[in-house]
């Protein structure tokens, strides 16, 4: 996980730079989902601040197991915040964010997406930002992916 996340965030700083990202404070959203492609979101937020970007955390189902915690803890500790909320509709969340990092679901996703994440991988659908997907797009949808843990860029 701790590769994942890591490979992750060197993807997206050779394909977005932080530089180039609108708005251009580097801020970027990092969404994590409760299993392990949420785990590989959180390292991959981590490694995001130290090279140079402004990332937020939108992790709304953490799970109570020690790896989750401790992940979570290195997060709190690098002061990354972390979101009570998903910020907003399209609109909100691209004049916030100039990418976004998809953690949520990996290849354990078993469709249909349950209601307490379908408006977020709407919105995500709908941004013109950049999505970065972890492994693979959330929910099977059609994003401007980047399938980075298998090191292939889209
Ligand atoms: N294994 C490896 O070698 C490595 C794996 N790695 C990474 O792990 C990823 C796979 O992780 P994973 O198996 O933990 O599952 P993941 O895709 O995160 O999702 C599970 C969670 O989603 C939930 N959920 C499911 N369907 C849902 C729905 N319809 N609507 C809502 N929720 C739904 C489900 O909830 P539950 O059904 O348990 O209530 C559960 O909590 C993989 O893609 C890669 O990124 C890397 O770290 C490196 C090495």
């Amino acid at each position: 996980m701790e590769l994942a996340g890591y490979s992750c965030a060197v993807a997206i700083a050779k394909c977005y730079p932080p530089e180039k990202l609108t708005p251009s404070n580097g801020a970027v959203l990092v969404c994590c989902g409760p299993g392990n492609n949420g785990g590989d979101g959180l390292v991959c937020a981590r490694h995001l601040k130290l090279f140079g970007y402004n990332p937020s955390l939108f992790y709304p189902k953490k799970p109570n197991k020690p790896l989750f915690e401790n992940l979570t803890k290195q997060c709190l500790g690098m002061e990354l915040p972390f979101l009570s909320e998903f910020p907003g509709d399209q609109e909100t969340l691209q004049a916030s964010y100039g990418l976004v990092v998809d953690a949520l679901f990996g290849f354990s996703f078993s469709p249909s997406v349950r209601p307490a994440f379908a408006g977020v991988l709407d919105t995500l659908r709908r941004v013109t930002v950049p999505v970065c997907s972890v492994d693979v797009p959330s929910g099977t949808l059609k994003f401007h992916i980047m399938y980075v843990y298998h090191e292939t860029t889209h």
